[in-house]
């Protein structure tokens, strides 16, 4: 365990968002769930930027390598749309892709949405960091974080980032034994 303040970068994809057309709801609705999710220290790193997937990557690598993010959670992009290439960015810049994350995050938001299946959402490891994509919706947030989260701080021990720690009574973090 150590006492580092986690870094984590908060990354809003949205042409309309980036240019002010309407107020970006969903970086202060991850930031909101990661403060009632963990209790070790952290500060986030917080990016609005549009669906244009070279910028996108410019973000993602910018937040990983030069802001030591270690973990990077994205919310927009994930869907069909033509401007929709969050996931291909994600994948672009990742060194390992971890799709578990978005299998569980589209199973679960089934359960509120049937267009769930609608979101290519995925996640990835570029270094020591772990970048997961959540969909656009402001809504889709919580269901997401919450579904995926027990296993992020395991996650990121593994790939030698901070000891993240959570609060049991809302998230309980699961770390094998050995660990
Ligand atoms: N950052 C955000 N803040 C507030 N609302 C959002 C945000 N992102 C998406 N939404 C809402 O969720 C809907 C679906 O999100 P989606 O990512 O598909 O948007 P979009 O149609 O691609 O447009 P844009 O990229 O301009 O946000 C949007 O139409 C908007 O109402
Ligand atoms: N939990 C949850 N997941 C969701 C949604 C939602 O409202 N809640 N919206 C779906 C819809 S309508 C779309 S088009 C895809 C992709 O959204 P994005 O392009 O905004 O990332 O996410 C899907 N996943």
């Amino acid at each position: 365990m150590n006492s580092t303040t986690a870094r984590i970068g908060i990354l809003t994809i949205s042409d309309r968002a980036s240019r002010g057309e309407y107020k970006d709801l969903g970086g202060p609705a991850i930031h909101q769930e990661l403060s009632r999710m963990l209790i070790s220290s952290w500060e986030a790193v917080e990016r609005v930027v549009s669906d244009d997937q070279p910028l996108i990557e410019q973000t993602l690598k910018e937040l990983a390598d030069k802001e030591g993010c270690c973990l990077i959670v994205t919310t927009g992009g994930t869907g069909p749309a033509k401007r929709d290439v969050t996931p291909e960015a994600t994948e672009a810049v990742s060194e390992k892709l971890m799709p578990g994350f978005g299998e569980l995050m589209r199973q679960v938001s089934l359960k509120f949405v049937p267009t769930a299946i609608l979101s290519r959402q995925t996640a990835g490891i570029r270094g020591k960091c772990l970048i997961i994509n959540l969909p656009g919706k402001p809504s889709a947030i919580k269901d997401c974080l919450e579904a995926v989260f027990p296993a992020v701080p395991y996650c990121i021990d593994l790939v030698e980032g901070p000891y993240l720690e959570t609060d049991e009574t809302v998230c309980k973090a699961f770390r094998p034994k050995q660990a």
